[in-house]
């Protein structure tokens, strides 16, 4: 047996994810859910529920975690880390108040978790961090006692990150045909969000100009395309398109839309282009419906060969990831020098969301962050 790790202070790691719908049932409720108080046009969700409906009403998100939530039990047993695992989620059962609830009457006190977003932004940082506020006041409002809650850093420059994402790349060239593959470009996707969100991601010192989001995506999508060059021997051009766009048409988004990009690319004469889903963590509705469905089904009519690489998903290198992460910070709880692992240009990232850190545009209680109403 390996030696023991010790992951004191904590005694479980929370596994926090979006959650899907699992049958035509959970559809509607799981949208309104996502969508309360978002202001998100009728005709959008109805657009929405059909890519759902297209594939039984079932997300392929909970599978997905339950696949993660195996591989990171198998590693942490593998490498003498002990450690229990629970999953809860923002959206859809098992919702995360259930769980942590359950988790308090087991007699977790420290509960680290990993959220299934790797990057910065409102939606994919501060809003999971209210989520758990908001789970920490509905137990509070229960009479428990509460646990303390952090997250763990972000991840997107992680080698157990990348790594498997540029094995996906090199994958998707190798399956486009011969003829074209070394003329292909890549494009890095990921979800559009308001330019105002992305111009506020991150600290506050580095807002402006797309923010730490936009900052992190070019940092992930330079060290695959630099490394795809470097297995290769080609160099194929690449850049960061976005899809998933929602929300009113008359704000502002971060563009080009993928769809719209891969026509550009057709008309200015590339062979070819691989669609390198990075902003995901999973092969989840967002890659399978609008990438898969409707940006192949675009590429398809534009005769342009296109291949989607995988993401990340339960890959026993990212599950290898997530144990370090959580040693890393539970010797920097315990007051130890560590060494923070990061590629690229950015360093690791700050392990507490500074005050002003991805703001909401109404202020409500996030935790796990340095504005935490909670201990
Ligand atoms: C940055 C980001 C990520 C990546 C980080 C992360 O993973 O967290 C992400 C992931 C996901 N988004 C998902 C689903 C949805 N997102 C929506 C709406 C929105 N997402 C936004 C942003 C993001 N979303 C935003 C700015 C909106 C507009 C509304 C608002 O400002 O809040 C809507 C409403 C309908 C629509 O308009 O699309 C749905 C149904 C699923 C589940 C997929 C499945 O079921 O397999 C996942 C993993
Ligand atoms: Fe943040």
């Amino acid at each position: 047996m390996p030696d023991a790790l010790d992951p004191s202070p904590y005694d479980a790691l929370l596994l926090l994810s979006f959650g899907g719908p699992e049958g035509p049932d959970d559809v509607v409720p799981f949208l309104e859910n996502v969508t309360r108080g978002r202001g998100i046009p009728k005709e959008r969700l109805k657009e929405v529920g059909q890519h759902y409906f297209q594939f039984g009403g079932v997300s392929p998100i909970n599978d997905q975690n339950r696949a993660l939530l195996d591989a990171l039990r198998k590693d942490f047993a593998g490498h003498g880390l002990d450690l229990p695992v629970h999953w809860g989620n923002r959206n859809w059962a098992p919702y995360l108040t259930d769980t942590l609830r359950d988790m308090v009457r087991d007699g977790h006190r420290r509960i680290l978790v990993l959220a299934t977003s790797a990057y910065a932004s409102y939606s994919g940082c501060r809003q999971y961090r209210e989520n758990l506020a908001d789970a920490l006041a509905a137990l509070e409002a229960e009479g428990l006692e509460l646990p303390r809650i952090d997250r763990l850093r972000h991840y997107f420059n992680h080698p157990g990150f990348v790594e498997p994402m540029i094995d996906g790349v090199l994958e998707s060239l190798a399956g486009l045909p011969d003829d074209v593959r070394d003329g292909a470009h890549i494009a890095f996707t990921t979800h559009s969000i308001p330019i105002s969100a992305a111009d506020t991601s991150g600290p506050a010192e580095g807002h402006g100009d797309g923010g730490a989001y936009v900052r992190q995506h070019l940092d992930v999508a330079k060290l695959i395309a630099d490394a795809v060059r470097e297995r290769t021997g080609v160099d194929h051009p690449w850049q960061l398109v976005y899809q998933s766009r929602s929300g009113a048409p008359h704000i502002p988004w971060l563009e080009p839309d993928i769809c719209d990009h891969l026509e550009e690319r057709h008309a200015a004469g590339v062979p070819a282009v691989v669609m390198a889903p990075i902003g995901f963590v999973s092969d989840h509705m967002e890659v399978l419906y609008d990438l898969d469905t409707e940006a192949t089904a675009k590429a398809a009519e534009l005769g342009l060969p296109v291949r989607r690489s995988a993401t990340v998903g339960a890959d026993p290198r990212f599950a290898a990831a997530v144990r370090e992460l959580i040693l890393e910070r539970a010797a920097t709880e315990r007051g130890a020098r560590v060494t923070r692992c990061a590629l690229g240009t950015l360093g690791a990232s700050h392990d507490v969301c500074p005050v002003g850190c991805c703001p909401a545009r109404a202020p409500r209680p996030a935790a796990a962050g340095a504005d935490s109403p909670y201990a």
